[in-house]
């Protein structure tokens, strides 16, 4: 049976990610992404299950960055999670009483008017989870008055739910992906996405233009790009991709090879099912037979034999 490592305690977003991606596997709760990530990489855990993306606030940096560096992870699944955020308290807590209150800084963000509006006083905490945060307060003597989490991790703590749906948007959607060590890729299905992450070998104007153009000229869509600092300066940035395909695509992997000239420095993570399944129709000249038919064309002038 699998062993998923995820942001833990029991009750995150991330749990119920992992409860769809893999109902039956055995859980490892974690401390942190970086925790899960590392039990990945130990093997403790045969995969991991991770935050990667939000609709309303985008990255979820530490994933960004933890995969980008150190042992090489490869994303072989991902799920897209509607997320409702719930005020949870002690029973007997009101709403005057919220002095101090603990969350996951995504939630923080996403809750932005609700805490403007109806706690423009409180102090508000970042926590390393929603239900590591609703855990916290339900101790006894916790510093905490309030947490932010999902309604399953307010009950799971004993709490009380004092508001429901307190995100800005009712529409919230996070993306969460299991990463496992390097292993056999998942098939293309038709509907794929791949990621990366590039170094620009050396900085100079249109560095980053040379490297999206990879992907434009053969009709590859990108999803998500997000520029990160290297830690090496100001000014100094990497950047992840998420494409549009797999990299058994001769576009995909076109693009991919086009990348590695421009830089060495390219780290593959991964060509995995879409959650969404959309499958997008390849631009004019960009099918994986067109790709065939014109290779056998070089092939043909190559001979000579014209
Ligand atoms: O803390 C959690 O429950 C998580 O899974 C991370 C998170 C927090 C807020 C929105 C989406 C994901």
């Amino acid at each position: 049976m699998q062993k998923l490592a995820y942001l833990g305690p029991e009750g995150t977003f991330c749990e119920a990610a992992l409860r769809i991606l893999a109902p039956d596997a055995e859980r490892m709760p974690c401390a942190n992404v970086t925790a899960a990530l590392e039990a990945a990489r130990g093997g403790e855990a045969t995969a991991a299950v991770v935050p990667l993306e939000n609709s309303v606030e985008g990255a979820i940096t530490v994933t960004l960055d933890e995969l980008a560096w150190g042992q090489p992870l490869l994303i072989t699944a991902e799920v897209l999670l509607p997320v409702e955020f719930s005020l949870l308290v002690r029973p007997g807590t009101g709403m005057p009483h919220i002095k101090r209150l603990f969350t996951h800084p995504a939630a923080i963000t996403q809750c932005r008017g609700f805490l403007a509006r109806e706690l423009p006083d409180t102090v508000v905490i970042a926590a390393p989870s929603t239900a590591a945060a609703a855990l916290e307060v339900s101790m006894p003597g916790s510093p905490y008055d309030a947490a932010i989490g999902p309604a399953i991790a307010g009950e799971h703590y004993g709490l009380v739910e004092l508001a429901s749906r307190i995100g800005d948007r009712d529409d919230t959607v996070t993306r969460f992906v299991k990463v496992a060590p390097p292993g056999a890729l998942p098939e293309p299905t038709g509907a794929d996405r791949t990621s990366l992450v590039a170094f620009l070998e050396d900085d100079h104007p249109g560095a980053l233009l040379e490297m999206l153009s990879e992907f434009a000229v053969r009709g590859v869509n990108l999803t998500r790009i997000e520029s990160r600092p290297t830690g090496d300066g100001i000014g100094r940035y990497f950047f992840h991709f998420d494409a549009e395909g797999h990299v058994a695509d001769a576009r995909v992997g076109e693009a991919l090879s086009g990348l590695h000239r421009l830089s060495a420095d390219v780290r593959f993570l991964g060509s995995y099912p879409r959650a969404d399944h959309l499958a997008p129709e390849p631009k004019k000249g960009t099918a994986n037979a067109e790709f065939a038919e014109a290779a056998e064309w070089l092939t043909w002038l190559r001979s000579g034999r014209l």
